[in-house]
């Protein structure tokens, strides 16, 4: 019987989302056993500055990688957002799984909706994509940055000076939260999610082909089509999570991927958006990025990048 050692970061939604995917893919085929090592991950241990400033999101990926280059552990399961746009060579994307919420999400202090906050009122967001839509639609807000992990966040919005804070609605579902806690989800036309939110990414040796064979029957096609899109997007528009730029795409009745693509700047005073429709996932992408790249999205883009080092 061969065993999986499946590599985990050590957060609650991290080993929630792990321990999640072992048990389906047990359910799917009893052959396999499994077992989690931890892994704290340089994304994990630096809580205080920004991500950006120390090298964007793929920190909490990075080690995990290496370790199964390392052939320490077999297999790990990521958010899919935190996936940085091309895998190191040897490891691919074995499975991309049915997608969660994609939405984003408002916690707010006496439940008070987006519209309805007062001006002025504080927003606690990490994100610049968020940033900038919240603020394109709400110039008269404030944002205010605010890191740590889901619990953390929630707890400091009960404890520090913020009205409300903006979190993923895939990760307080998948801890059973969301009920309890979500003032309002956000809808796309309000607040577009990052690339591949609330899809998981299960990675593992490309040439592992015993596993790879029982990861594909865990695939959700519709998921994997929709997410190839954007993260072509996201590649040709050379993104990473330290810009505004932002990505969903879905099926419509005729099976077409529908991809819904911007990117802005920080402060949301320019706001970049186009739909492409397509057959071909990656070709869709690729058509998005190339039509916000003609509307100013690179220079945009480079001119963000530029600005967040210059911090
Ligand atoms: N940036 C951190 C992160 N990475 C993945 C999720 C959970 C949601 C998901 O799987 O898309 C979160 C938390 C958040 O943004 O609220």
């Amino acid at each position: 019987m061969r065993k999986i050692i499946v590599g985990s970061r050590r957060s609650k939604l991290a080993l929630t989302q792990t321990n999640w995917v072992i048990n389906q893919l047990k359910a799917l085929d009893p052959s396999f056993e499994f077992e989690v090592k931890e892994i704290v991950t340089k994304g994990d241990r630096i809580l205080d500055v920004t991500l950006s400033k120390v090298g964007g999101k793929g920190l909490f990926v990075k080690e995990i990688e290496q370790a199964m280059l390392d052939k320490e552990i077999d297999m790990a399961v990521h958010s899919m957002k935190d996936m940085p746009a091309v895998l190191p060579d040897g490891l691919v994307i074995g499975c991309i799984p049915e997608r969660e919420d994609h939405r984003d999400a408002l916690i707010s202090k006496n439940h008070i909706r987006f519209d309805d906050l007062k001006p002025g009122a504080i927003v606690g967001t990490s994100s610049l994509r968020r940033a900038a839509q919240l603020l394109a639609r709400r110039p008269d807000i404030e944002i205010k940055w605010i890191r740590g992990n889901i619990d953390t966040r929630l707890e400091k919005l009960e404890t520090e000076e913020y009205d409300a804070i903006i979190l993923a609605a895939a990760g307080l579902s998948r801890l059973g939260w969301a009920s309890d806690v979500v003032t309002e989800f956000l809808d796309p036309d309000i607040c577009l999610p990052a690339i591949g939110q609330g899809a998981l990414s299960i990675e593992c040796r490309g040439d592992d082909e015993e596993l790879l064979g029982l990861l594909k029957k865990f695939t959700c096609e519709k998921t994997d089509a929709t997410v190839r899109a954007e993260r072509a997007f996201l590649h040709k528009m050379e993104g990473g999570c330290q810009v505004p730029i932002a990505g969903f795409a879905e099926l419509n009745d005729k099976d077409q991927v529908v991809l819904t693509a911007l990117v802005g700047s920080p402060d949301g005073k320019i706001i970049y958006k186009e739909q492409i429709t397509g057959i071909n996932p990656e070709e869709v992408g690729i058509a998005a990025a190339n039509s916000l790249i003609k509307l100013g999205g690179k220079e945009l883009i480079d001119q963000v990048k530029a600005e967040m080092e210059g911090k």
